[in-house]
C-alpha cells in the first residue's frame, strides 16, 4: 500500500507527507530530490537544460518504481498527476490525497520558501500569480477526479492536516 499527496505546488505535499509517514511508521518518499540525486542536476535545471518533457519523463518512471513498494507516503511533484498513466498506478497502489489550498495561500508559501528557486522552475513564463491562477485553474479537475480524499489546508497546521487524512485513510491503516 502507497499512500500518495498530491496538490499544486505549496499545498504540502513534501511537509505533509513526512510528518504523515513519520506519525504511520512509515518510510517517506519526495519524488523530487531524488530525481535531482540521480540526475546530477536540480529541478531548475533539468528544466534549462533538458526541457519539461525531460523531466516528465523522469518523474513517471520514478513514481512508476515508487509504487511499486509497500508502505510508503509518497510526494510526488504537483505536475506527476498530468499524465493519465501516473494517475491510474496512483489510485491501484492506495489512497490518493489532494491537499488543496487557496490561490493567495499557495502564492505566498511559494514565495516563502527557500526550495522555490531550485525546485520550481516557471511552467508558463508569466510571473508567479498569474501562473498559479491559470495552471491552478487547468488542475483543478485533474486533481478532483484523481483523488480519493480531499484535504484544505488553509490555515491549517501540518500535524492538523495529518490527523484530518488519518481520519479518513482506510480501517486497515489507521489501525495498522
Ligand atoms: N499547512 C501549512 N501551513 C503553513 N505553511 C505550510 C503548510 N504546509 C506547507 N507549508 C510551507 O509551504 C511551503 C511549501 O510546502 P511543501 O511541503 O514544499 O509543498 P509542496 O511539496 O506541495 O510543493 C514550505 O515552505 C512549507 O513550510
Ligand atoms: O507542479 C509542477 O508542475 C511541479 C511541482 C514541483 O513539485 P512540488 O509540487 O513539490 O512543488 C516540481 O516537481 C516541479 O517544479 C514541477
Ligand atoms: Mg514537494
Amino acid at each position: 500500500m502507497v499512500i500518495t499527496l498530491i496538490g499544486y505546488r505549496g499545498t504540502g505535499k513534501t511537509t505533509v507527507g513526512a510528518a504523515l509517514a513519520q506519525r504511520l511508521g512509515w518510510e517517506f518518499l519526495d519524488l523530487d530530490p531524488e530525481i535531482e540525486r540521480q540526475a546530477g542536476l536540480s529541478i531548475a535545471e533539468i528544466f534549462a537544460i533538458h526541457g519539461e518533457p525531460h523531466f516528465r519523463q523522469l518523474e513517471s518512471e520514478f513514481l512508476a518504481a515508487a509504487l511499486q513498494r509497500t508502505n510508503i507516503v509518497l510526494s510526488p511533484g504537483g505536475g506527476a498527476v498530468l499524465n493519465p498513466l501516473n494517475r491510474q498506478a496512483m489510485q491501484a497502489a492506495g489512497p490518493v490525497v489532494w491537499l488543496h489550498a487557496p490561490v493567495e495561500t499557495i502564492i505566498s508559501r511559494l514565495e516563502n520558501d527557500p526550495a522555490t528557486q531550485g525546485r520550481r522552475p516557471s511552467l508558463t513564463g508569466t510571473d508567479v500569480v498569474a501562473e498559479v491562477n491559470e495552471v491552478l485553474q487547468r488542475r483543478l479537475p485533474i486533481y478532483q477526479a484523481a483523488a480519493s480524499q480531499v484535504i484544505a489546508t488553509d490555515n491549517r497546521t501540518p500535524e492538523q492536516i495529518l490527523e484530518d487524512i488519518i481520519r479518513q485513510l482506510p480501517d486497515e491503516i489507521q489501525n495498522s
